[in-house]
């Protein structure tokens, strides 16, 4: 094992004696009282099965077999999600025949960023995640299941689906996933189309053609985003089968893999000799692995914050220093958009996820006795595949072949992982540097500095930003206006990049797993809102972002400055912001997972 993983991993643990402690008591009790089905009365029996089939109501009935719980994020507006539209009667059909049962427990929100990116939904979009959490929460607390079964995919769904499982976590449990969509036009070229829009080369026409040869059917969109990541990441966790993340929707494969984690779930219900709860699955060693793979695939920033909060939930304290320390030993092994030019299908078609693996363990970057919901995790270095037969088969890898989309262990893309902690007089922040060129890793210039996305846009279409500039949007964080991601502003810093200039983007917002090129420090803490210093700033200071340092300092003296005021903009209200007051008062910062749940209680 890497001596700096495994010091990671002991430090985690041991920070985390008390939190875990109480973590694993909890479960241990709720583990021990009476199986669910015993513990209810026959008025909440029959409520239960009052809407199946009487053999069915048998089915659910019977405490010798499972009920498997199915916490569905299915809507038609995602495309990543419209495939589950059938998966409930798919796995209620496989466990149904062979005696076990299966409710839909509950349908959890899901929102899309992509629809969202630069609208005013976009700032309920992380705050979804805890809602999420509880819904999964309040499906699951009918109490009346053996183990769990996850359909989601998205950004905010995944994590929030496995935040509020692991509050079960005496339940085994399993992701469903349900695969990307077919490539289209690439991603390169979707940005260049943005791009000439942004510089105003092309029309309106052009770019929603342009989109919609991008997004163009079901499956979750092709770049290496937040949805990806999740998957991936997910996957290297051992939260769902092996090389199940990335097969299409509509191949035969991925009907396969349905049948057989729902089959595989129920057979490891408490009771039963091969009882895996969620709880033992996800460890401090699990969620190394999450971030191992993460760093050296060049994920998504989001992951900064949502593993923060998914380990929290486990009672485990993770924190920015750990994911940095990780990076400096985890290399680059992975080359898809925004980090290079192809896509998640040719990631999947060059061994996917197990690939991956095989590369890191090699490294010995792993840690292999952990418990995944299949198997062992050298299962997770095969690959699924169907035999002649039509059987689910996971088969050992073929030798690796010159790849340029997955590197071999001792040719990785970069020697040191996608992400970098900066800390300095502004505050501390984040920056994806795997798709960055070494020689935008240190940026120095003098700011000019904004409220609102929208104002950034308007300066840009002046001509304002012409120039050496470091772009700072301030008042962006989760206490202002719930974190929105300003992915909005990638074309227009891509354009001044292409022009010449310098540039770099500074902010305590967020941006979307898709960004890459542009240096950017990120999830800026504390927040302009809650004290931070990037409230003190003006046009015209100089500030020094070093990403190889690791650091972001103010060269102007700001001991006199007063802070900015907040923006006028009203956050609070309109298109359902309002029922979020609660969330904006006591989100925790971004370096502690951006949650309501866990705000001041982890030193
Ligand atoms: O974090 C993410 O991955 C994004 O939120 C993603 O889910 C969103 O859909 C992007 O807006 C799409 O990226 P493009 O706009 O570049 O296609």
């Amino acid at each position: 094992m890497n001596p700096i993983v495994a010091k990671v991993t002991h430090e985690i643990e041991h920070r985390s004696q008390n939190t875990r402690k109480e973590y694993l008591e909890k479960i241990r009790i709720q583990a021990n009282q009476k199986p669910n089905r015993d513990a209810l009365s026959c008025g909440n029996l029959a409520h239960a099965v009052a809407p199946f089939e009487e053999q069915e109501k048998q089915k659910i009935l019977d405490k010798q077999r499972s009920n498997v719980a199915i916490v569905t994020a299915y809507n038609d507006m995602l495309s990543a999600h419209q495939p589950y539209k059938d998966y409930p009667d798919t796995i209620k059909k496989v466990l149904f025949g062979e005696g076990h049962s299966a409710q839909v427990a509950g349908g959890v929100p899901a929102m899309c960023d992509g629809v969202t990116q630069g609208q005013v939904g976009m700032e309920m979009s992380l705050f979804s995640r805890d809602t999420i959490a509880m819904a999964t929460s309040v499906s699951l607390s009918h109490n009346i299941f053996d183990a769990t079964l996850l359909l989601g995919i998205c950004d905010k769904i995944a994590p929030g689906q496995l935040m509020g499982a692991l509050a079960f976590g005496h339940l085994p449990t399993a992701f469903v996933p349900a695969g990307p969509m077919a490539s289209g036009i690439s991603n390169d070229q979707k940005s260049q189309v943005r791009q000439k829009f942004a510089s105003g080369e092309v029309g309106k026409e052009a770019l929603l053609a342009s989109e919609c040869s991008a997004y163009h059917s079901h499956g979750t969109c092709t770049f290496y985003g937040t949805a990806n990541t999740n998957q991936l990441v997910f996957e290297a966790m051992g939260l769902m089968l092996p090389g199940s993340a990335f097969v299409h929707p509509d191949d035969e494969l991925r009907l396969e893999l349905t049948k057989f984690i729902s089959r595989h779930v129920a057979s490891l219900s408490r009771g039963s000799d091969n009882y895996r709860p969620l709880a033992e699955t996800f460890s401090a060693k699990t969620l190394v692995n999450g971030l191992v793979a993460l760093l050296s695939s060049g994920g998504s920033t989001n992951h900064t914050i949502h593993m923060i909060a998914i380990a929290r939930a486990a009672g485990l304290i993770l924190t920015w220093e750990d994911i940095d320390a990780l990076s400096e030993v985890v290399p680059l092994l992975v080359s898809i958009y925004p980090n290079g030019s192809d896509d998640i299908n040719a990631f999947q078609h060059k061994g996917g996820t197990p690939r991956l693996l095989s590369q890191l363990n090699t490294l010995n970057l792993l840690h292999m006795d952990v418990q995944p919901v299949y198997g062992s995790m050298s299962d997770y270095l095969k690959s699924p595949s169907l035999s002649a037969e039509g059987e689910l088969v996971f088969r050992e890898l073929d030798d690796i072949s010159e790849s340029n989309v997955i590197a071999t262990s001792d040719a990785p893309f970069k020697f040191k992982g996608g992400l970098k902690l900066l800390k300095g007089n502004l505050g501390r922040g984040v920056m994806k540097i795997s798709a960055i060129e070494a020689s935008n890793l240190v940026v120095t210039g003098e700011v000019k500095v904004f409220s609102d996305q929208n104002d950034v846009v308007e300066a840009y279409e002046q001509g304002i930003l012409n120039g050496n500039y470091i772009v700072v949007v301030r008042f962006n964080g989760p206490c202002m206006n719930g974190m929105p991601e300003l992915h909005k502003l990638m074309p227009i810093m891509s354009n001044l990049m292409n022009k010449g200039h310098s540039v770099a983007l500074v902010t305590d917002g967020r941006l979307s797993g898709a960004s890459g090129k542009v240096p950017a420090v990120l999830h800026v803490t504390p927040e302009a809102a809650k004290g931070g210093a990037i409230a003190l700033l003006e046009d015209g200071d100089l500030v020094s972002i070093d990403a190889i340092k690791g650091t972001i300092e103010c060269g102007t003296d700001l001991s006199d400055r007063s802070a900015a005021t907040p923006p006028k903009t009203n956050y609070e209200s309109g298109y359902g912001r309002e029922y979020f007051q609660l969330f904006r008062q006591s989100v925790s910062p971004a370096d502690q997972g951006a949650s309501i749940f866990f705000n001041g209680d982890v030193s």
